[in-house]
Protein backbone atom coordinates (compact mmCIF):
# COMPACT_ATOMS: atom_id res chain seq x y z
CA UNK A 1 0.00 0.00 0.00
CA UNK A 2 1.40 3.46 -0.47
CA UNK A 3 3.00 5.41 2.45
CA UNK A 4 0.35 7.26 3.30
CA UNK A 5 0.00 8.12 7.48
CA UNK A 6 -3.66 7.04 9.57
CA UNK A 7 -4.19 6.89 13.10
CA UNK A 8 -4.78 3.62 15.06
CA UNK A 9 -8.57 1.78 14.07
CA UNK A 10 -9.56 2.03 17.78
CA UNK A 11 -8.27 5.57 18.95
CA UNK A 12 -6.54 8.92 18.35
CA UNK A 13 -2.98 9.42 16.92
CA UNK A 14 -0.19 7.34 16.38
CA UNK A 15 0.29 3.56 17.69
CA UNK A 16 2.51 3.48 20.75
CA UNK A 17 1.36 6.99 21.87
CA UNK A 18 -0.52 7.40 24.96
CA UNK A 19 -1.76 9.62 27.92
CA UNK A 20 0.37 9.01 31.12
CA UNK A 21 -1.12 9.96 34.20
CA UNK A 22 2.05 9.03 36.51
CA UNK A 23 4.16 12.21 36.00
CA UNK A 24 1.57 14.42 36.76
CA UNK A 25 0.81 13.97 40.47
CA UNK A 26 -2.82 15.85 40.55
CA UNK A 27 -4.52 13.84 38.50
CA UNK A 28 -5.73 10.70 40.27
CA UNK A 29 -7.38 12.70 42.48
CA UNK A 30 -9.22 14.90 39.83
CA UNK A 31 -10.11 11.95 37.65
CA UNK A 32 -11.51 10.12 40.63
CA UNK A 33 -13.70 13.49 41.30
CA UNK A 34 -14.76 14.46 38.18
CA UNK A 35 -15.59 11.24 36.97
CA UNK A 36 -14.97 8.31 39.70
CA UNK A 37 -12.33 6.93 37.42
CA UNK A 38 -9.49 5.33 39.39
CA UNK A 39 -6.60 5.55 37.40
CA UNK A 40 -4.84 2.01 38.83
CA UNK A 41 -8.03 0.33 37.93
CA UNK A 42 -6.98 -2.13 35.05
CA UNK A 43 -7.54 -1.29 31.63
CA UNK A 44 -10.35 -2.85 29.23
CA UNK A 45 -8.86 -5.58 27.17
CA UNK A 46 -7.09 -4.02 23.78
CA UNK A 47 -9.68 -5.63 20.85
CA UNK A 48 -8.19 -7.26 17.72
CA UNK A 49 -9.22 -6.29 14.38
CA UNK A 50 -10.73 -10.17 14.07
CA UNK A 51 -13.07 -9.09 16.96
CA UNK A 52 -14.69 -7.08 14.57
CA UNK A 53 -16.47 -9.40 12.17
CA UNK A 54 -15.86 -6.33 9.31
CA UNK A 55 -18.34 -7.70 6.54
CA UNK A 56 -16.81 -8.90 3.46
CA UNK A 57 -16.08 -6.56 0.43
CA UNK A 58 -18.89 -5.92 -1.85
CA UNK A 59 -17.22 -5.31 -5.52
CA UNK A 60 -17.49 -7.22 -8.68
CA UNK A 61 -15.15 -8.42 -10.65
CA UNK A 62 -14.89 -6.04 -13.05
CA UNK A 63 -15.14 -2.93 -10.70
CA UNK A 64 -12.02 -4.25 -9.32
CA UNK A 65 -10.69 -4.13 -12.31
CA UNK A 66 -11.31 -1.13 -13.43
CA UNK A 67 -10.44 0.70 -10.10
CA UNK A 68 -6.80 -1.15 -10.92
CA UNK A 69 -6.61 0.31 -14.19
CA UNK A 70 -7.47 4.07 -13.01
CA UNK A 71 -5.48 3.82 -10.44
CA UNK A 72 -2.83 1.11 -10.41
CA UNK A 73 -3.14 -1.90 -8.10
CA UNK A 74 -0.44 -1.16 -5.53
CA UNK A 75 -3.01 1.78 -5.02
CA UNK A 76 -6.22 -0.12 -4.04
CA UNK A 77 -6.79 -2.17 -0.90
CA UNK A 78 -9.68 -4.55 0.64
CA UNK A 79 -8.15 -5.82 3.42
CA UNK A 80 -9.94 -5.46 6.50
CA UNK A 81 -7.37 -3.04 8.76
CA UNK A 82 -7.65 -0.49 5.43
CA UNK A 83 -11.23 -0.58 5.32
CA UNK A 84 -11.42 -0.15 8.82
CA UNK A 85 -9.43 2.60 9.12
CA UNK A 86 -11.81 4.45 6.29
CA UNK A 87 -15.00 3.12 7.88
CA UNK A 88 -15.29 6.28 11.01
CA UNK A 89 -13.88 9.06 12.25
CA UNK A 90 -12.75 10.25 16.07
CA UNK A 91 -16.45 11.17 17.69
CA UNK A 92 -17.04 9.33 20.79
CA UNK A 93 -19.74 7.74 19.07
CA UNK A 94 -17.41 6.36 16.26
CA UNK A 95 -15.07 4.78 19.14
CA UNK A 96 -17.85 3.55 21.33
CA UNK A 97 -18.97 1.77 18.43
CA UNK A 98 -15.78 0.19 17.63
CA UNK A 99 -15.01 -0.90 21.01
CA UNK A 100 -18.93 -2.93 20.73
CA UNK A 101 -18.05 -4.46 16.95
CA UNK A 102 -20.47 -2.33 15.49
CA UNK A 103 -19.56 -2.14 12.14
CA UNK A 104 -22.88 -2.63 9.54
CA UNK A 105 -21.31 -0.89 6.76
CA UNK A 106 -17.31 -0.78 5.97
CA UNK A 107 -16.42 0.86 2.64
CA UNK A 108 -15.89 -2.01 0.06
CA UNK A 109 -12.57 -0.96 -0.72
CA UNK A 110 -10.04 2.07 -0.09
CA UNK A 111 -8.67 3.67 -3.49
CA UNK A 112 -5.46 6.44 -3.30
CA UNK A 113 -5.47 8.19 -6.19
CA UNK A 114 -2.34 10.01 -7.02
CA UNK A 115 -3.68 12.88 -9.48
CA UNK A 116 -6.44 14.95 -10.56
CA UNK A 117 -7.00 12.69 -13.35
CA UNK A 118 -7.41 9.49 -11.25
CA UNK A 119 -9.99 10.89 -8.97
CA UNK A 120 -11.84 11.58 -12.39
CA UNK A 121 -11.16 8.66 -13.53
CA UNK A 122 -12.45 6.61 -9.91
CA UNK A 123 -15.59 9.97 -10.14
CA UNK A 124 -16.71 8.54 -13.92
CA UNK A 125 -16.68 5.06 -13.07
CA UNK A 126 -18.68 5.77 -9.98
CA UNK A 127 -21.46 7.19 -11.88
CA UNK A 128 -21.38 4.56 -14.90
CA UNK A 129 -21.21 1.55 -12.72
CA UNK A 130 -23.49 3.15 -9.94
CA UNK A 131 -21.04 3.26 -6.80
CA UNK A 132 -20.53 5.60 -3.61
CA UNK A 133 -17.70 7.69 -3.30
CA UNK A 134 -16.82 8.53 0.35
CA UNK A 135 -13.71 11.07 0.41
CA UNK A 136 -11.35 10.54 3.11
CA UNK A 137 -8.49 13.19 4.70
CA UNK A 138 -7.14 12.17 7.89
CA UNK A 139 -10.38 10.43 8.98
CA UNK A 140 -10.16 13.17 12.25
CA UNK A 141 -14.01 14.42 12.52
CA UNK A 142 -15.79 14.20 15.40
CA UNK A 143 -19.29 14.39 13.50
CA UNK A 144 -20.13 11.35 11.54
CA UNK A 145 -18.96 12.45 8.56
CA UNK A 146 -17.68 9.23 7.12
CA UNK A 147 -19.59 6.01 7.75
CA UNK A 148 -21.29 4.56 4.80
CA UNK A 149 -25.00 4.63 5.39
CA UNK A 150 -25.79 1.44 7.14
CA UNK A 151 -28.03 -0.18 4.56
CA UNK A 152 -25.98 1.15 1.40
CA UNK A 153 -26.64 -1.51 -1.36
CA UNK A 154 -23.71 -0.35 -3.47
CA UNK A 155 -20.41 -0.82 -3.72
CA UNK A 156 -19.01 1.87 -1.44
CA UNK A 157 -15.28 3.47 -2.06
CA UNK A 158 -13.22 5.38 0.23
CA UNK A 159 -11.17 7.75 -1.89
CA UNK A 160 -8.14 8.50 0.47
CA UNK A 161 -6.60 11.84 -0.86
CA UNK A 162 -3.15 11.05 0.98
CA UNK A 163 -1.11 10.68 -1.82
CA UNK A 164 -1.69 13.80 -2.86
CA UNK A 165 0.27 15.67 -0.68
CA UNK A 166 2.46 18.57 -2.48
CA UNK A 167 2.41 22.20 -1.96
CA UNK A 168 2.03 22.63 -5.92
CA UNK A 169 3.18 26.39 -6.58
CA UNK A 170 3.87 29.55 -4.09
CA UNK A 171 2.73 32.96 -5.52
CA UNK A 172 5.59 35.11 -3.39
CA UNK A 173 3.92 38.57 -5.05
CA UNK A 174 0.41 37.71 -3.75
CA UNK A 175 0.92 35.40 -0.76
CA UNK A 176 -0.98 32.57 -1.90
CA UNK A 177 0.18 28.85 -2.51
CA UNK A 178 -1.45 26.20 -4.77
CA UNK A 179 -2.01 22.92 -2.24
CA UNK A 180 -2.92 19.30 -3.04
CA UNK A 181 -5.93 18.60 -0.78
CA UNK A 182 -4.59 15.55 1.16
CA UNK A 183 -2.19 17.00 2.72
CA UNK A 184 -1.10 16.41 6.14
CA UNK A 185 -1.19 19.80 8.65
CA UNK A 186 2.88 18.91 9.39
CA UNK A 187 3.54 17.92 5.87
CA UNK A 188 2.26 21.57 4.49
CA UNK A 189 3.68 23.67 7.10
CA UNK A 190 7.13 22.21 6.71
CA UNK A 191 7.06 22.28 2.89
CA UNK A 192 6.03 25.94 3.72
CA UNK A 193 8.24 26.36 6.19
CA UNK A 194 11.16 25.78 4.33
CA UNK A 195 10.77 28.70 2.04
CA UNK A 196 10.05 30.95 5.33
CA UNK A 197 5.78 31.05 4.91
CA UNK A 198 3.48 29.69 7.07
CA UNK A 199 -0.86 29.22 6.49
CA UNK A 200 -1.43 29.53 10.49
CA UNK A 201 -4.05 26.98 10.34
CA UNK A 202 -3.24 24.47 13.83
CA UNK A 203 -6.46 22.69 15.00
CA UNK A 204 -5.98 20.77 17.99
CA UNK A 205 -6.05 17.72 15.03
CA UNK A 206 -3.27 19.78 13.39
CA UNK A 207 -1.38 16.20 13.25
CA UNK A 208 -3.95 13.78 11.47
CA UNK A 209 -6.54 15.95 9.68
CA UNK A 210 -5.71 17.51 5.70
CA UNK A 211 -6.05 20.52 4.22
CA UNK A 212 -9.14 19.40 2.19
CA UNK A 213 -10.71 17.67 5.45
CA UNK A 214 -10.68 21.31 6.69
CA UNK A 215 -12.05 22.79 3.90
CA UNK A 216 -14.94 20.17 4.18
CA UNK A 217 -15.65 20.77 7.45
CA UNK A 218 -15.23 24.40 7.62
CA UNK A 219 -12.56 23.99 10.31
CA UNK A 220 -11.40 26.83 12.43
CA UNK A 221 -7.81 26.80 13.93
CA UNK A 222 -6.40 27.63 17.58
CA UNK A 223 -4.63 30.92 15.65
CA UNK A 224 -7.96 31.82 13.33
CA UNK A 225 -7.96 35.15 15.40
CA UNK A 226 -5.18 36.04 13.57
CA UNK A 227 -5.11 34.14 10.66
CA UNK A 228 -9.09 33.35 9.97
CA UNK A 229 -10.57 30.43 9.81
CA UNK A 230 -9.99 27.86 6.88
CA UNK A 231 -13.21 29.63 5.14
CA UNK A 232 -11.02 32.80 5.22
CA UNK A 233 -7.50 31.08 4.04
CA UNK A 234 -8.82 29.49 0.94
CA UNK A 235 -9.12 31.33 -1.68
CA UNK A 236 -9.07 28.91 -4.86
CA UNK A 237 -9.96 25.51 -5.43
CA UNK A 238 -10.80 22.62 -7.95
CA UNK A 239 -13.51 20.24 -7.31
CA UNK A 240 -13.92 16.91 -9.00
CA UNK A 241 -18.05 16.88 -9.61
CA UNK A 242 -20.37 14.76 -11.66
CA UNK A 243 -20.72 16.91 -14.09
CA UNK A 244 -17.25 18.75 -14.53
CA UNK A 245 -14.58 20.22 -12.87
CA UNK A 246 -15.57 23.51 -10.47
CA UNK A 247 -12.87 25.80 -10.58
CA UNK A 248 -13.20 28.47 -8.36
CA UNK A 249 -10.22 31.53 -9.07
CA UNK A 250 -8.14 33.25 -6.22
CA UNK A 251 -9.59 36.24 -6.18
CA UNK A 252 -9.12 38.26 -2.84
CA UNK A 253 -12.70 39.07 -3.45
CA UNK A 254 -15.43 39.46 -5.92
CA UNK A 255 -19.22 40.29 -5.98
CA UNK A 256 -20.31 37.57 -8.18
CA UNK A 257 -22.69 35.54 -6.51
CA UNK A 258 -24.20 33.54 -4.46
CA UNK A 259 -21.23 31.78 -3.76
CA UNK A 260 -19.61 29.01 -5.53
CA UNK A 261 -16.32 28.89 -2.83
CA UNK A 262 -18.67 29.14 0.01
CA UNK A 263 -20.99 26.37 -1.32
CA UNK A 264 -17.73 24.10 -1.15
CA UNK A 265 -16.66 25.17 2.64
CA UNK A 266 -18.67 22.69 4.75
CA UNK A 267 -20.03 20.25 2.06
CA UNK A 268 -18.29 17.17 3.56
CA UNK A 269 -17.70 15.36 0.19
CA UNK A 270 -21.41 15.83 -0.85
CA UNK A 271 -20.29 18.39 -3.75
CA UNK A 272 -17.33 16.54 -4.76
CA UNK A 273 -14.02 15.52 -4.31
CA UNK A 274 -11.70 18.81 -3.39
CA UNK A 275 -8.42 18.19 -5.43
CA UNK A 276 -6.50 21.62 -4.89
CA UNK A 277 -6.82 24.56 -2.38
CA UNK A 278 -5.23 27.65 -3.27
CA UNK A 279 -4.70 29.00 0.25
CA UNK A 280 -3.48 32.52 1.78
CA UNK A 281 -0.02 32.33 3.17
CA UNK A 282 1.94 34.66 5.49
CA UNK A 283 5.77 34.95 6.09
CA UNK A 284 7.11 33.43 9.43
CA UNK A 285 6.51 35.80 11.81
CA UNK A 286 9.68 37.67 13.45
CA UNK A 287 8.07 36.37 16.71
CA UNK A 288 5.39 34.34 18.54
CA UNK A 289 4.74 34.80 21.58
CA UNK A 290 1.66 33.27 24.33
CA UNK A 291 1.19 34.77 27.58
CA UNK A 292 -1.19 33.20 30.31
CA UNK A 293 -3.21 35.08 32.96
CA UNK A 294 -5.74 34.16 35.75
CA UNK A 295 -8.73 35.93 36.21
CA UNK A 296 -10.87 35.82 39.44
CA UNK A 297 -14.14 34.75 37.93
CA UNK A 298 -15.33 33.49 34.81
CA UNK A 299 -17.60 36.62 34.10
CA UNK A 300 -14.24 38.44 34.43
CA UNK A 301 -12.48 36.14 31.82
CA UNK A 302 -15.12 36.69 29.68
CA UNK A 303 -15.79 40.51 29.89
CA UNK A 304 -12.10 40.72 28.84
CA UNK A 305 -11.81 38.59 25.79
CA UNK A 306 -14.92 40.36 24.88
CA UNK A 307 -12.84 44.02 25.77
CA UNK A 308 -10.00 42.84 23.36
CA UNK A 309 -11.75 41.66 20.60
CA UNK A 310 -13.07 45.58 19.68
CA UNK A 311 -9.69 46.94 20.76
CA UNK A 312 -6.54 47.86 18.59
CA UNK A 313 -4.89 44.56 20.16
CA UNK A 314 -5.49 41.57 17.34
CA UNK A 315 -3.94 38.59 19.30
CA UNK A 316 -3.59 35.31 17.31
CA UNK A 317 -5.20 33.16 19.90
CA UNK A 318 -7.85 34.79 22.70
CA UNK A 319 -8.77 31.67 25.47
CA UNK A 320 -9.88 31.80 28.29
CA UNK A 321 -10.84 28.36 30.21
CA UNK A 322 -14.08 28.43 33.05
CA UNK A 323 -12.75 26.92 36.76
CA UNK A 324 -14.21 23.43 35.93
CA UNK A 325 -11.47 23.65 32.74
CA UNK A 326 -8.69 25.41 34.61
CA UNK A 327 -8.57 22.56 37.57
CA UNK A 328 -8.52 20.26 34.22
CA UNK A 329 -5.59 22.02 33.71
CA UNK A 330 -4.04 21.94 36.62
CA UNK A 331 -4.37 18.82 37.13
CA UNK A 332 -2.49 17.70 34.11
CA UNK A 333 0.40 19.96 34.76
CA UNK A 334 3.53 17.72 35.32
CA UNK A 335 5.70 18.06 38.72
CA UNK A 336 8.66 19.27 37.84
CA UNK A 337 8.16 21.65 35.15
CA UNK A 338 7.21 25.52 35.05
CA UNK A 339 3.55 26.33 36.45
CA UNK A 340 1.87 23.85 38.61
CA UNK A 341 -0.73 23.85 41.38
CA UNK A 342 2.38 23.37 43.78
CA UNK A 343 4.80 25.53 42.40
CA UNK A 344 1.96 28.17 42.69
CA UNK A 345 0.92 28.00 46.52
CA UNK A 346 4.49 27.63 46.74
CA UNK A 347 5.66 30.89 45.18
CA UNK A 348 2.95 32.21 47.73
CA UNK A 349 1.03 33.38 44.57
CA UNK A 350 -2.17 31.41 45.96
CA UNK A 351 -1.56 32.60 48.84
CA UNK A 352 -1.32 36.34 47.91
CA UNK A 353 -4.61 36.31 45.53
CA UNK A 354 -6.48 34.70 48.23
CA UNK A 355 -5.18 37.71 50.33
CA UNK A 356 -6.78 39.68 47.98
CA UNK A 357 -9.90 38.08 48.27
CA UNK A 358 -9.97 35.75 45.26
CA UNK A 359 -11.97 32.58 45.83
CA UNK A 360 -9.04 30.02 44.13
CA UNK A 361 -12.12 27.64 43.10
CA UNK A 362 -13.90 30.25 40.68
CA UNK A 363 -9.89 31.45 38.96
CA UNK A 364 -9.94 30.77 35.26
CA UNK A 365 -6.86 30.61 33.09
CA UNK A 366 -6.18 31.78 30.07
CA UNK A 367 -3.86 32.11 26.93
CA UNK A 368 -3.62 35.04 24.41
CA UNK A 369 -1.41 34.99 21.86
CA UNK A 370 0.67 37.65 19.71
CA UNK A 371 2.63 37.44 16.28
CA UNK A 372 4.78 40.09 14.33
CA UNK A 373 7.50 42.23 14.52
CA UNK A 374 8.96 42.59 18.24
CA UNK A 375 7.52 46.29 18.57
CA UNK A 376 4.37 45.40 17.36
CA UNK A 377 4.03 42.40 19.79
CA UNK A 378 5.41 44.66 22.54
CA UNK A 379 2.33 47.07 21.24
CA UNK A 380 -0.22 44.62 21.31
CA UNK A 381 0.81 43.00 24.35
CA UNK A 382 0.58 46.08 26.64
CA UNK A 383 -3.04 47.03 25.22
CA UNK A 384 -3.76 43.34 26.34
CA UNK A 385 -2.31 43.57 29.76
CA UNK A 386 -4.36 46.73 30.52
CA UNK A 387 -7.81 45.08 29.47
CA UNK A 388 -7.14 42.19 32.10
CA UNK A 389 -5.93 44.74 34.73
CA UNK A 390 -9.26 46.13 34.03
CA UNK A 391 -10.63 43.10 34.94
CA UNK A 392 -9.10 42.12 37.82
CA UNK A 393 -6.51 39.74 35.78
CA UNK A 394 -3.06 39.15 36.21
CA UNK A 395 -0.38 38.37 34.11
CA UNK A 396 1.68 34.74 34.96
CA UNK A 397 4.07 34.96 31.98
CA UNK A 398 5.38 32.68 29.52
CA UNK A 399 6.38 29.76 31.93
CA UNK A 400 2.58 28.39 31.55
CA UNK A 401 1.70 29.49 28.36
CA UNK A 402 4.90 27.70 27.10
CA UNK A 403 3.72 23.97 28.49
CA UNK A 404 -0.40 24.74 26.83
CA UNK A 405 1.54 25.18 23.70
CA UNK A 406 4.10 21.87 23.63
CA UNK A 407 1.01 19.77 24.77
CA UNK A 408 -1.84 20.98 23.29
CA UNK A 409 -1.66 18.27 20.30
CA UNK A 410 -1.15 15.37 23.18
CA UNK A 411 -4.91 16.35 25.61
CA UNK A 412 -6.53 13.98 22.87
CA UNK A 413 -5.01 10.98 23.85
CA UNK A 414 -6.76 11.86 27.53
CA UNK A 415 -9.84 10.22 26.01
CA UNK A 416 -9.00 6.90 24.75
CA UNK A 417 -7.09 6.58 28.34
CA UNK A 418 -10.64 7.21 29.99
CA UNK A 419 -12.72 5.39 27.42
CA UNK A 420 -10.15 1.93 28.71
CA UNK A 421 -11.38 3.05 32.34
CA UNK A 422 -15.27 2.80 32.33
CA UNK A 423 -15.61 6.38 31.42
CA UNK A 424 -16.83 8.47 28.01
CA UNK A 425 -15.21 12.13 26.88
CA UNK A 426 -16.37 14.51 24.38
CA UNK A 427 -16.71 17.69 23.11
CA UNK A 428 -19.60 19.95 21.58
CA UNK A 429 -18.33 23.77 20.97
CA UNK A 430 -20.85 26.64 19.40
CA UNK A 431 -20.55 30.18 18.46
CA UNK A 432 -23.39 32.93 19.40
CA UNK A 433 -22.96 36.91 19.73
CA UNK A 434 -21.51 38.58 22.95
CA UNK A 435 -24.76 39.43 24.29
CA UNK A 436 -25.70 35.68 24.86
CA UNK A 437 -22.71 33.80 25.73
CA UNK A 438 -23.30 33.86 29.37
CA UNK A 439 -26.72 32.80 29.42
CA UNK A 440 -25.79 30.03 26.91
CA UNK A 441 -23.10 28.58 29.05
CA UNK A 442 -24.97 28.59 32.28
CA UNK A 443 -27.70 27.47 30.42
CA UNK A 444 -25.66 24.28 29.21
CA UNK A 445 -23.64 23.67 32.40
CA UNK A 446 -27.22 23.25 34.40
CA UNK A 447 -28.82 20.86 32.16
CA UNK A 448 -25.75 18.74 31.35
CA UNK A 449 -25.70 18.13 35.19
CA UNK A 450 -29.43 17.52 35.25
CA UNK A 451 -28.74 14.51 32.58
CA UNK A 452 -26.14 13.26 35.12
CA UNK A 453 -28.02 13.21 38.18
CA UNK A 454 -30.71 11.57 36.08
CA UNK A 455 -28.44 8.96 34.65
CA UNK A 456 -26.99 8.56 37.83
CA UNK A 457 -23.70 8.80 36.83
CA UNK A 458 -20.33 10.70 38.29
CA UNK A 459 -19.48 13.32 35.25
CA UNK A 460 -17.77 17.15 34.52
CA UNK A 461 -17.87 19.14 32.45
CA UNK A 462 -16.03 22.51 31.19
CA UNK A 463 -15.90 25.23 28.76
CA UNK A 464 -13.58 28.09 27.22
CA UNK A 465 -14.27 30.43 25.09
CA UNK A 466 -11.47 31.15 22.11
CA UNK A 467 -11.77 31.83 18.19
CA UNK A 468 -13.04 35.79 19.42
CA UNK A 469 -14.79 37.92 16.65
CA UNK A 470 -16.06 41.28 16.65
CA UNK A 471 -19.52 40.49 17.42
CA UNK A 472 -19.07 36.85 19.53
CA UNK A 473 -16.86 34.26 20.08
CA UNK A 474 -16.51 30.41 20.09
CA UNK A 475 -17.70 27.77 23.43
CA UNK A 476 -16.12 25.03 23.38
CA UNK A 477 -17.46 22.62 26.24
CA UNK A 478 -15.82 19.56 27.42
CA UNK A 479 -17.99 16.35 28.83
CA UNK A 480 -16.92 13.41 30.61
CA UNK A 481 -18.56 10.82 32.87
CA UNK A 482 -17.86 7.00 34.13
CA UNK A 483 -21.24 4.96 32.02
CA UNK A 484 -22.78 2.10 32.99
CA UNK A 485 -21.11 -0.33 30.79
CA UNK A 486 -24.76 -1.26 29.42
CA UNK A 487 -25.42 1.23 27.13
CA UNK A 488 -22.74 3.91 27.14
CA UNK A 489 -23.96 5.45 23.34
CA UNK A 490 -27.56 5.95 25.06
CA UNK A 491 -26.38 7.79 28.22
CA UNK A 492 -23.83 10.18 25.64
CA UNK A 493 -26.54 10.59 23.59
CA UNK A 494 -29.02 11.66 26.58
CA UNK A 495 -25.86 14.64 27.10
CA UNK A 496 -25.24 15.22 23.90
CA UNK A 497 -28.33 16.07 23.01
CA UNK A 498 -29.17 18.32 25.90
CA UNK A 499 -26.07 20.51 25.08
CA UNK A 500 -27.07 21.19 21.25
CA UNK A 501 -31.05 21.46 22.38
CA UNK A 502 -29.27 24.00 24.59
CA UNK A 503 -27.03 25.45 21.95
CA UNK A 504 -30.00 26.33 19.79
CA UNK A 505 -32.58 27.37 22.41
CA UNK A 506 -30.00 30.07 23.34
CA UNK A 507 -29.11 31.66 19.65
CA UNK A 508 -25.59 29.38 19.07
CA UNK A 509 -24.89 27.10 16.14
CA UNK A 510 -24.81 23.69 16.22
CA UNK A 511 -21.29 23.84 15.91
CA UNK A 512 -18.76 26.29 15.10
CA UNK A 513 -16.11 24.16 13.37
CA UNK A 514 -17.15 20.50 13.67
CA UNK A 515 -19.53 21.16 10.82
CA UNK A 516 -23.02 18.71 10.61
CA UNK A 517 -22.14 15.34 9.35
CA UNK A 518 -24.87 13.38 10.93
CA UNK A 519 -24.35 13.94 14.34
CA UNK A 520 -25.79 17.10 14.18
CA UNK A 521 -27.89 16.98 11.19
CA UNK A 522 -31.10 16.37 13.25
CA UNK A 523 -30.78 20.46 14.32
CA UNK A 524 -29.94 21.74 10.95
CA UNK A 525 -33.34 23.36 10.32
CA UNK A 526 -33.45 24.99 13.18
CA UNK A 527 -30.10 26.42 12.76
CA UNK A 528 -30.00 27.61 9.08
CA UNK A 529 -34.34 27.75 9.00
CA UNK A 530 -36.02 25.17 6.48
CA UNK A 531 -36.14 27.28 3.43
CA UNK A 532 -32.08 26.82 4.14
CA UNK A 533 -32.16 23.33 4.51
CA UNK A 534 -34.00 23.36 0.97
CA UNK A 535 -31.22 25.45 -0.65
CA UNK A 536 -29.10 23.15 0.68
CA UNK A 537 -30.40 19.89 -0.79
CA UNK A 538 -31.43 21.61 -3.85
CA UNK A 539 -27.45 22.74 -4.66
CA UNK A 540 -26.25 19.02 -3.33
CA UNK A 541 -29.51 17.52 -5.62
CA UNK A 542 -28.44 19.43 -8.58
CA UNK A 543 -24.54 18.47 -8.54
CA UNK A 544 -25.16 14.70 -7.58
CA UNK A 545 -28.47 13.74 -8.88
CA UNK A 546 -27.32 9.63 -8.45
CA UNK A 547 -26.41 10.10 -4.25
CA UNK A 548 -22.81 9.03 -5.25
CA UNK A 549 -21.28 11.34 -3.08
CA UNK A 550 -21.06 10.54 0.55
CA UNK A 551 -24.87 10.12 1.11
CA UNK A 552 -26.69 11.10 4.55
CA UNK A 553 -24.22 13.51 5.60
CA UNK A 554 -25.75 17.08 6.38
CA UNK A 555 -28.87 16.96 5.30
CA UNK A 556 -29.79 13.45 6.51
CA UNK A 557 -31.06 12.71 2.60
C1 LIG B 1 -8.95 15.46 19.10
C2 LIG B 1 -9.60 16.27 18.03
C3 LIG B 1 -9.36 17.63 17.98
C4 LIG B 1 -9.97 18.40 16.98
N1 LIG B 1 -9.71 19.74 16.94
C5 LIG B 1 -10.25 20.50 15.97
C6 LIG B 1 -9.99 21.90 15.90
O1 LIG B 1 -9.26 22.47 16.71
N2 LIG B 1 -10.56 22.60 14.88
C7 LIG B 1 -11.35 22.00 13.95
O2 LIG B 1 -11.82 22.67 13.05
N3 LIG B 1 -11.64 20.69 14.01
C8 LIG B 1 -11.11 19.92 14.97
N4 LIG B 1 -11.38 18.57 15.03
C9 LIG B 1 -12.27 17.97 14.02
C10 LIG B 1 -11.55 17.49 12.74
O3 LIG B 1 -10.17 17.39 12.92
C11 LIG B 1 -11.88 18.42 11.58
O4 LIG B 1 -13.24 18.25 11.26
C12 LIG B 1 -11.01 18.24 10.33
O5 LIG B 1 -11.22 19.34 9.51
C13 LIG B 1 -11.29 16.96 9.55
O6 LIG B 1 -10.26 16.81 8.58
P1 LIG B 1 -9.84 15.38 8.04
O7 LIG B 1 -8.80 15.59 7.01
O8 LIG B 1 -9.50 14.50 9.16
O9 LIG B 1 -11.19 14.93 7.34
P2 LIG B 1 -11.99 13.53 7.41
O10 LIG B 1 -12.36 13.24 8.81
O11 LIG B 1 -11.25 12.49 6.67
O12 LIG B 1 -13.27 13.92 6.58
C14 LIG B 1 -14.21 14.84 7.06
C15 LIG B 1 -15.26 15.11 5.98
O13 LIG B 1 -14.67 15.80 4.90
C16 LIG B 1 -14.80 15.06 3.69
N5 LIG B 1 -13.55 15.24 2.95
C17 LIG B 1 -12.29 14.98 3.38
N6 LIG B 1 -11.41 15.29 2.42
C18 LIG B 1 -12.12 15.71 1.35
C19 LIG B 1 -11.78 16.15 0.03
N7 LIG B 1 -10.51 16.24 -0.39
N8 LIG B 1 -12.78 16.49 -0.81
C20 LIG B 1 -14.07 16.44 -0.41
N9 LIG B 1 -14.45 16.04 0.81
C21 LIG B 1 -13.48 15.69 1.69
C22 LIG B 1 -15.07 13.64 4.13
O14 LIG B 1 -15.80 12.93 3.15
C23 LIG B 1 -15.87 13.86 5.40
O15 LIG B 1 -17.21 14.10 5.07
C24 LIG B 1 -10.82 17.78 16.03
C25 LIG B 1 -11.04 16.40 16.09
C26 LIG B 1 -10.46 15.65 17.09
C27 LIG B 1 -10.73 14.18 17.15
Amino acid sequence: MPAVKHMKWWGWGVEGVSFHWEDKPAFPAFVKRAMGIDVASPPAAPMSIEQLGVPAPRVSDEVRGRLTDAVGAANVAYDDLERVVHTYGKSLRDLLRLRAADLPRAPDVVVYPGSEDDVRAVLDLALEADLVIIPFGGGSNIAGSLHPEPDEERTVVSLDLGRMNQVLDLDEDSGLARVQAGVLGPDLEEQLGRRGWTMGHYPDSFTHSTLGGWVATRSSGMQSDKYGDIAKISRGMRVVQPGGTLVVRPLPSTSTGPNTREMVLGSEGRLGIITEVTVQVHRIPENRLITAYLFPSWEAGLAAMQEISTSDAHPSVTRVSDSFETQFSLSTRKASKGFSVSSAVGNGLFKLLERRGWDLDQACLSFIGFEGGRAHVAHEKGIVNGIVKAHGGIGLGKGPAVLYDQKKFDTPYIRDFVLDRGGAADVSETAAPWSKLLPLYTAVMENVRKVYADLGVTGWVMCHLSHSEHSGACLYFTFAFSHDGVDPIGQYDRVKVAVQETFIEQGGTLSHHHAVGTEHSRWLAEDISEQGVVMVQGVIDTVDAGRHLNPGKITQR
